[in-house]
């Protein structure tokens, strides 16, 4: 059900806000920039936030504008004119708020970011400025080597203890941007402690917007020590988070016939990714057989029964999990010793027992080279996938072959998603591939509502989005056809 939200002046500005704040709100409110500047005179200041609401100085300024008018043909140009001028001077305050350290995730009690309701305004103009601001703070924090994931951030409750807001000016020679990971889990020693609360330290399966108070870390480590629950529709840790999820199983089909795919049949790659068009159901294209695969991440065998359906020439699969191993032991899935003795040739196909980040220098030792990757792995932060494509995708990936990940990068929030797309984008040139997107639609049907639905027993639902972008990873120059 949709929550109607008041994006009144009175609504967002509490009256016991505090009066430093509240000067701040209203300044930001009017778009007056330049006594706004005069506020902002201390770090910190750019992101004070009312106490009840949570609204800050990039909430106001943006909220302020209103919805956008529709275009229509009789939209009465003097209108239109003058919401141009205030767009416009909107913009000029929250590009100041940027400068001067505001932090672009911060949600409101409406569990909103700045960005969220440009969106939901309509004003697309401020949502990429926010969008932006985003993509530099993710980089930055890559620099400063502090990626956790990234977060949607956190409720204005959560908050309440804020107390030190520190601007990454003072840190780097940035653009005067605070530094926050964007999507997802759990922050350094930054000022981000107290925004960014989502726990969940999992590209693949990416955090809620606002996880519950009892929400605690996913890491690595935990996870591949935890007990594991296989049901018909999903596999699920101890503590109920879903490690992976039968709804998934037409992103799998997609991720196998876009990898290996013998030519591209579709119109549908999309590489504008934060500007989005719909794409058309593609008609089944032929797929390539004798291939050689590496797929990282087991769960419940789906993607790895489609890539066997393909009589590939090598198989390899990497997995760490002990449970998801006996699982595989226990004669439950197709990929036992029946299996890697059915390969063409001794080691031809085969279940790597172990974590990747061990396995793969020994694939590369032995001289293994793939056609076709594939990246799905669970309890891991941004940092291990980006490893991963940087130090050795580049080594194992034959050089028209083709790379592919699951994207649930910021997949909470859309904001979030966006953000991290541009920063794969941006951390795949600096190796020197390509990434392209095609965006499918995700029937959402069964997935609206959290712990109903297919997300029953499942402690977060780690996907809001009704399109899912799917990354096509290839060595630059090379064709992805
Ligand atoms: C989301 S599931 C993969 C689902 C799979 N794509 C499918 O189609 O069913 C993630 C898998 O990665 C495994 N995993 C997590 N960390 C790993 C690591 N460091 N190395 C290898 N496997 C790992 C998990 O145990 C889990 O089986």
């Amino acid at each position: 059900m949709a929550i109607t939200i008041d994006d009144s002046m009175s609504a967002r500005i509490s009256p016991d806000c505090p009066d430093d704040t509240k000067q701040l709100l209203y300044h930001a409110w009017a778009h007056d920039t330049s006594d706004l500047k005069r506020l902002l005179d201390v770090p910190g200041k750019a992101s004070a936030r009312d106490p009840t609401t949570g609204e800050t100085p990039l909430h106001a300024a943006i909220r302020a504008c209103g919805p956008a008018p529709r275009q229509s043909d009789d939209t009465d140009a003097a209108d239109a004119e003058a919401d141009d001028s205030v767009t416009q001077e909107a913009a000029e305050t929250v590009h100041e708020l940027f400068l001067s350290g505001a932090i672009w995730n911060d949600v409101d009690s409406n569990d909103e970011t700045p960005g969220c309701v440009a969106w939901r305004l309509g004003r697309k103009d401020l949502y990429r400025l926010c969008l932006e601001a985003g993509v530099r703070a993710e980089l930055l924090f890559g620099l400063f080597d502090g990626y956790e994931e990234l977060s949607s951030g956190s409720s204005a409750e959560e908050n309440e203890d804020d107390v030190e807001i520190i601007n990454v000016e003072d840190a780097a020679p940035a653009e005067g941007e605070n530094g926050v990971a964007v999507g997802g889990k759990e922050e350094g020693e930054t000022e981000h402690d107290n925004n960014n609360n989502n726990n969940n330290n999992n590209p693949n399966k990416a955090p809620a917007a606002t996880p519950p108070a009892e929400t605690q870390d996913v890491n690595s480590e935990q996870y591949l020590a935890s007990h594991l629950t296989y049901d018909p529709t999903k596999l699920v840790d101890d503590q109920g988070n879903g490690v992976m999820m039968v709804w998934e199983t037409s992103i799998m089909r997609r991720s196998v016939d876009t990898l290996l795919r013998k030519t591209s049949s579709s119109p549908e790659i999309n590489s504008a990714a934060a500007t989005p068009t719909p794409t058309p159901t593609p008609t089944p294209t032929p797929l390539a057989e004798g291939k050689r695969i590496l797929n990282i991440g087991f769960g419940m065998g789906i993607v790895d029964r489609m890539f066997a359906a393909t009589t590939p020439a090598r198989h390899h699969i990497i997995e760490a999990h002990p449970a998801v191993l006996a699982h595989i032991d226990a004669g439950n899935t197709a990929f036992g010793p029946a299996w890697e003795a059915s390969g063409p040739e001794d080691g031809a196909y085969k279940v790597h027992r172990g974590r990747w980040q061990d396995v793969v220098p020994r694939l590369l030792q032995a001289g293994e080279l793939y056609d076709a990757i594939y990246f799905d792995t669970f309890g891991e932060d941004y940092a291990q996938l980006k490893l991963f494509f940087s130090d050795y995708v580049p080594a194992l990936l034959d050089h028209d072959g083709r790379f592919g990940f699951f994207n649930g990068l910021g997949a909470d929030r859309r904001i979030c998603y966006d953000v991290y797309t541009k920063v794969v984008e941006m951390h795949m040139v600096d190796v020197g591939l390509d990434v392209e997107w095609e965006e499918i639609h995700v029937d959402l049907q069964g997935l609206e509502e959290a712990g109903k639905g297919e997300w029953e027993g499942v402690r977060r639902r780690y996907w809001t989005l009704d399109k899912y972008r799917l990354p096509i990873c290839t060595f630059m120059g090379g064709d992805i056809c």
